[in-house]
């Protein structure tokens, strides 16, 4: 009985010791990205070698036993393939589909999201989960004394890191919702986003629908930045004063973000 409790107590803290290193995952992650390693990898279309690796850093001086180390990591972790030949020759790092999401640019990138995820801006409000707990108010707010929007109206650098990884994670989510949804969009002609961020969820209603006249609606600093989709305006406001008119109103916010900005979209 004793050695099966004994037992017990070392898996959880294996567990929780696990749990809490999870964080180091996500920094690998952050570096893969930072250094472009997947797309230095994909720019020679086969499996290469550390050394190859290394001269596609954007560095004069960049420690190779360090990369070796995080290339290892990542690959315990099944983001790269590394194939070592039975002759005893260099591994090879190569791609696989979790990697390949890696690539910045490509279809189903999701860097934006890691990029954003890592802005240190963005990571701070992590810390304030137990605060809000005991006061109320929100984890941005606790971190920065305004809310996201505010600073990202102030900071270019927040406001595109933040507009680029909605846009990215928006693109993958419409495209699955749009491809079960079927009947909804058929009978209007005009659709308003609201908070729609740059664009990208109802550019990609119209895209499928083209005989609808898609309006983009979020705060000036964000459609300021938006991109030109065809069949889509953008409209700049504060959607707690007023909306555009159109036929139905779309929107989409995360659960999670919810949590962390304490959005109040809904509540007002
Ligand atoms: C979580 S993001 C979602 C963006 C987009 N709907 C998507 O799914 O990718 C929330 C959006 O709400 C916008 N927003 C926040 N307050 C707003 C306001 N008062 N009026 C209009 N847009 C607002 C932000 O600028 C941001 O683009």
């Amino acid at each position: 009985m004793a050695s099966q409790e004994a037992e017990a107590m070392f898996t959880s803290q294996v567990e929780i010791t696990q749990l809490t290193f999870g964080l180091v995952d996500s920094m690998a992650l952050k570096c893969a990205v930072e250094l472009r390693l997947a797309d230095i990898i994909n720019s020679h279309g086969r499996p290469i070698s550390l050394a190859q690796i290394a001269s596609g850093i954007n560095s004069p001086s960049t420690d190779i036993s360090y990369l070796a180390r995080i290339m290892r990591y990542l690959v315990r972790k099944e983001i790269f393939t590394a194939h070592t030949p039975s002759d005893g020759g260099e591994t090879l790092f190569g791609l696989n589909q979790k990697s390949r999401v890696l690539t910045r640019d490509s279809e189903g990138s999701i860097t934006s999201l890691i990029i954003m995820q890592h802005n240190p801006c963005l990571l701070e409000p992590w810390h304030r989960l137990g605060q809000c707990i005991k006061e109320g108010g929100t984890a941005f707010s606790k971190a920065h004394g305004c809310e996201l929007w505010d600073l990202a109206s102030r900071n270019p650098v927040v406001n595109r890191d933040f507009n680029e990884a909605m846009a990215c994670t928006s693109k993958i989510t419409m495209r699955a919702i749009l491809s079960h949804y079927k009947d909804g969009f058929n009978n209007i002609r005009s659709l308003v986003d609201v908070a729609g961020g740059m664009g990208g969820n109802v550019a990609e209603v119209v895209r499928a629908y083209p005989l609808i006249k898609g309006i983009n609606f979020d705060l000036p600093h964000v459609v300021a930045t938006a991109p030109t989709y065809e069949g889509v305006s953008h409209v700049a406001g504060n959607m707690f004063e007023t909306i555009p008119n159109a036929d139905a109103i779309f929107m989409k916010v995360s659960a999670l973000l919810e949590i962390f900005f304490g959005l109040k979209l809904l509540q007002q």
